[in-house]
């Protein structure tokens, strides 16, 4: 039986069944390409997670599923070991029994930074493209959505999400490991996040137009990217890397981006925050140890990357299909 069976179930009777058309077929694919190498290895930790009490749950202020006092100390120190076999952790943190993986990047700031900007998720069918290992899903269904799906092509990604879904076997929150391009049309999301994916697209205005195809006529688009200062015209291509990033394609001005949105026919374009992202947010933890953004910018002026362009500041923006 396919892993994704219990999704499949989900969707059959609400309004992304047509989904099945298509992405059996996929999962197939990916399933048959998938298990080898280190997904192999990543799979085996996901097997040997404990199995414990399930009746502590947070996911309105952060993600924190189980109790210290539900394992032993020797299944605690386990359970890090093999978590431990994941790394490198970039999005979360995520708290298990009282233990914190403390990840890279602070997502639960980003986090804070959009929900007061947002339409109510209560009783939404959401998508977030591009969810890295699916903390914000979480906090999507803290904050009452009945069903959350996320889409992300990295295997890594798709075994962190199913490790901490282990903990907190939510039948309505999903992760496909799939990209946008594999998506058909659905038009049926409420709601469509994505963040932090734009700057990766060769073609973003194409990359705007999937994610309207996603939402319901109305539906709401939420979305977080790099931009620069300057007017409509203005955009940033590099040269070769951005912030040490090898794919990193277009970054616009806010000014710009509300120009391609309204292009491709979203209304009520508004820019809703714009912050810097600081050396605090992104950094360097015991869960990744790869550089982090102090490594990128320049040593002497935090303004600036280390190529020398302005440094990363993130605007979010929402509309409407
Ligand atoms: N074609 C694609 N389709 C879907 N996802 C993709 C694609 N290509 C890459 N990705 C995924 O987009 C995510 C971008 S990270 C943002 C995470 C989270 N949203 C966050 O806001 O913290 C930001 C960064 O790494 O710069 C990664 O997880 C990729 O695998």
């Amino acid at each position: 039986m396919s892993r994704f069976q219990s999704f499949y179930q989900q969707i059959a009777g609400n309004k992304l069944l047509h989904w099945l058309e298509t992405l059996p077929a996929q999962l197939k694919r990916w399933e048959q390409d998938a298990l080898h190498g280190d997904f192999k290895q990543w799979q085996k930790v996901l097997d040997h997670l404990p199995v414990a009490a399930k009746n502590h749950v947070e996911l309105k202020q952060k993600v924190e599923f189980g109790l210290p006092e539900d394992l032993s100390d020797g299944q605690k120190q386990r359970l890090e070991a093999l978590l431990r076999q994941l790394m490198p952790w970039r999005k979360g943190p995520f708290t298990l029994h009282g233990l914190t993986i403390d990840t890279e990047w602070r997502s639960d700031w980003k986090w804070d930074r959009v929900l007061p900007h947002i339409s109510s998720l209560k009783h939404r069918t959401v998508l977030d493209v591009g969810c890295g290992s699916g903390y914000h899903l979480w906090r999507m269904k803290g904050e009452g959505a009945d069903f959350v799906v996320g889409i992300d092509p990295s295997q890594l990604f798709y075994c962190q999400f199913e490790a901490i879904k282990h903990f907190h076997p939510d039948p309505t929150v999903h992760l496909l490991p799939i990209g946008i391009d594999e998506m058909p049309q659905l038009k049926a999301f409420d709601t469509v996040f994505s963040m932090g994916v734009l700057y990766h697209r060769r073609s973003p205005i194409d990359f705007l137009a999937q994610l309207k195809q996603q939402l319901r006529p109305g539906g709401e688009l939420v979305l977080e990217t790099l931009v620069i200062e300057g007017d409509e015209q203005a955009v940033l291509v590099p040269t070769d890397r951005y912030a040490k990033m090898r794919n990193v394609w277009f970054i616009p001005s806010t000014a710009a981006l509300l120009l391609w949105l309204q292009r491709v026919g979203f209304n009520n374009a508004k820019v809703v925050d714009l912050s810097v992202t600081r050396v605090d947010e992104q950094r360097k933890t015991s869960w990744m140890e790869n550089e982090s953004l102090i490594d990128f910018l320049d040593p002497t002026d935090h303004s600036k990357t280390i190529e020398g362009y302005p440094a990363p500041l993130r605007a979010v923006i929402v509309a409407q299909a």
